[in-house]
């Protein structure tokens, strides 16, 4: 019997047949799995570039390329026939003698671009690659029969234009090289395209079929009709991940706590979710994944649904979030729901209790000391406050000056005690301190009796208080594979600048650096907008955005400028009706603003014009992504709000540390957008718009 190997593309292929074409073109790939009768048999094309290549006739005007050797068939694309002729004469098929892994490249488009880089590299001396030895570039997994292109080219700009002609295996460690790398970095970024490690043994160049077994992300193997149904049912997520999230998700086991890092679009969610339906397919016990809000649990709870078939194996993944977590530990300890205290009785307090230090200090400042200071670092003495250390926070303050932000901060507290209130930051202190207590070393498999969870998975981490880290780390036992994170300090949207290893959570940490979602255009000017340099949190010490690129082009963002806010509106009410009238679902639009007034008007405008799609703050768009993204009232004075920035005169830290969550919510927001990104301001723009 064959063995067939799907590649990503055929899905999207057969969606553009007309149904019966398609239904058709599968019944004929179960044919030939299972050798019927009636089986398609593979068809030689004259003039190719590799001998294994072949079609297979699927139906009336649809065919599929695939390359043979022995058992195996890797079926690359479903063509209409001609283009399928035509794609198996382009392309050539290879193994890469460095990491194993199976290539293909468009080899007829990369001779048409010779001549041209030959004339560009003979009017200059200019060589991109001039210093690095030919054993360098073999070294590296660069196919022979490509070096003498590789040397022809003459600035990184050739480099970029050549990317969709090579495989990414080839293409990423010369990408490294080529903006100025090492050879272990470009190393590193080989390695990166490994899947599955080639092991000890050398690989064997010309045995495809082994290395179809190590690019998952390229071929999936469908033993039976099922797994076929299956695969090409699903969405291309379920299946195909690129080397790295594949190693990430699919590592047999953990020795203990794993962080991911990676920019926006990176794939991060999708590694969260793989890793999960890893966990849960292994069998041992029960697993959370968290999420930031409500919303985007629906999200990411309907996504399992689809990616886990076992019905068992999913119902051992719940999803939720730390407040909710904390929610039903107190509630469950204490026999009903605890009250939360509201918003503006909140403020009040912390009013009063400025009044009580003899308004030395702004609410505000007393409440980031409490929430920054206190909550974070779990201190339930005012000996241990004037004790502790106070990162983050330069206005220093001597023992007298911190026994009256202890009083001012007790007011609080006590009115809450009082009154039986509390805030979720307190909630999420006083469920890890329960759990603390009723499991305690109760958390073996002997007596599981509060033993909440057997792992954790957490995405969005970035803006988790280190409240909510300690009952995370409560609510599971330490050792292998207890807590898998995955956040993007760049994207945080709260003042929680925590390193995870301050909270005795030592985790080995990976990076991802190639955003799906994003188009170059989009990501290289959110780059520009977030300043590009380091953030701190998650990690010890910061957090680069070097590396981070793209995999496809697209639109340049769209940034315009209006003389009022009427003019503004009315520009987006006709921007989203023409979205709409592009054929675009009203569920893949989203239009967000800085403040809540802003999205009350848009709302009223857009419902004027019939145009009825998502909007919400910048806050509201965390975690999602949409095809097209307005962002309206980026102006100056609105974004960075300036309600939200602690006065210079009163903490400069604080300040600075306000104005870049600022800066990171709208690069986050910015960041929602998959395909086009539309910015908007009247007025004067926003300080952090590029210029
Ligand atoms: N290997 C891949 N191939 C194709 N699409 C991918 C791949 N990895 C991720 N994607 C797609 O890219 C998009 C972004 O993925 P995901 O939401 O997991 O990224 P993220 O890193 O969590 O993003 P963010 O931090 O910006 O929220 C999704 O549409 C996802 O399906």
């Amino acid at each position: 019997m064959p063995r067939l190997a799907i590649a990503p593309e055929v899905l999207a292929d057969l969606d553009a047949f007309t149904r019966p074409t398609r239904r058709d073109a599968v019944i004929a790939m179960r044919r030939f799995l299972e050798q019927t009768t009636t089986a398609p048999h593979p068809e030689r094309v004259r003039n190719t570039r590799d001998p294994r290549v072949a079609t297979l006739w699927l139906a009336d005007g649809c065919r599929a390329v695939v390359v043979r050797q022995r058992d195996v068939y890797w079926m690359l694309t479903v063509l209409p026939d001609a283009e399928a002729w035509s794609y198996a004469q382009r392309h050539r098929f290879s193994v890469n003698a460095a990491i194993g892994v199976a290539e293909v490249w468009d080899a007829e488009a990369l001779e048409r671009v010779e001549p041209a880089l030959r004339r560009s590299a003979g009017s200059t001396g200019e060589r991109l690659f001039g210093h690095v030895p030919e054993t360098d570039l073999l070294e590296l997994g660069i196919d022979a029969l490509l070096v003498p292109l590789v040397r022809l080219i003459t600035t990184d700009v050739n480099l970029e234009a050549l990317e969709p002609l090579l495989p990414e295996s080839q293409y990423a460690p010369l990408w490294v090289l080529g903006r100025g790398g090492s050879m272990a970095e470009a190393r590193q970024a080989l390695d990166a395209q490994a899947a599955v490690p080639p092991g000890e043994a050398e690989v064997d160049v010309t045995d495809l079929p082994a290395a179809l077994e190590r690019t998952p992300g390229r071929a999936a193997f469908v033993p039976g009709p099922a797994d076929l149904e299956r695969v090409l049912s699903l969405p291309r997520w379920c299946t195909f991940l690129s080397p790295a999230q594949h190693r990430l998700a699919h590592q047999s086991e953990y020795e203990g706590s794993v962080l991911v890092t990676g920019g926006a679009g990176t794939g991060k969610t999708l590694v969260a979710l793989h890793r999960a339906a890893h966990l849960a397919r292994a069998g041992e016990g029960r697993i959370l994944l968290v999420t930031f809000s409500q919303a985007v649990a629906a999200d990411v709870a309907a996504k399992l649904d689809v990616l886990i078939e076992d019905r068992q194996a999913r119902e051992r993944i719940e999803v939720g979030n730390a407040e909710r977590l904390a929610h039903r530990i107190v509630a469950e300890a204490e026999g009903r729901p605890p009250l939360l205290v509201g918003g503006p009785d909140l403020a009040t307090l912390w009013q009063e209790a400025a009044g009580i230090c003899g308004d030395l200090h702004s609410p505000a400042f007393l409440l980031r000391e409490w929430e920054q200071v206190i909550l974070a670092q779990n201190l339930c003495t005012l000996q241990e406050y004037l004790a502790a250390r106070r990162p983050g926070r330069s206005v220093e303050l001597d023992d007298e000056e911190r026994t009256y932000v202890w009083k001012a901060i007790e007011h609080v507290t006590g009115r809450l005690r009082a009154t039986g209130r509390r805030t979720l930051l307190q909630l999420a202190a006083e469920a890890s301190m329960l759990l603390g207590r009723d499991t305690g070393d109760l958390l073996g498999d002997d007596a599981p009796r509060r033993e909440p969870y057997r792992h954790i998975v957490v995405d969005e981490a970035q803006d988790l208080h280190p409240a909510q880290w300690r009952l995370l780390r409560a609510a599971v036992p330490p050792g292998p594979d207890d807590l898998f994170i995955a956040g993007d300090p760049h994207q945080r949207i709260f003042d929680t600048r925590v390193a995870l290893s301050t909270l005795g959570i030592k985790a080995e940490t990976h990076r991802l650096s190639i955003s799906y979602r994003l188009p170059q255009e989009i990501l290289s000017w959110a780059v520009r907008l977030r300043g590009g340099g380091p953030a701190d949190g998650l990690v010890d010490g910061v957090t680069e955005l070097v590396g981070f690129r793209a995999t496809h082009p697209g639109r340049r963002p769209e940034v315009r400028e209006y003389t009022s806010p009427e003019a503004e509106l009315a520009g987006l009410a006709v921007l989203v009706t023409s979205w709409l009238g592009d054929g675009v679902p009203s569920g893949e639009i989203a239009v967000a603003a800085r403040t809540g007034d802003m999205v009350k008007e848009a709302k009223a405008v857009l419902g004027a014009a019939e145009a009825s799609v998502r909007v919400s703050t910048l806050h509201g768009l965390k975690g999602l992504e949409f095809r097209r993204v307005a962002l309206v009232g980026v102006a100056d004075g609105v974004v960075p709000a300036a309600d939200t920035l602690t006065p210079a005169a009163e903490d400069p830290t604080a300040r600075a540390h306000d104005l870049q969550r600022e800066r990171g919510l709208l690069y986050m927001a910015c960041t929602r957008a998959a395909e086009r990104l539309y910015v908007s301001y009247s007025g004067r723009a926003s300080p952090f718009l590029p210029p």
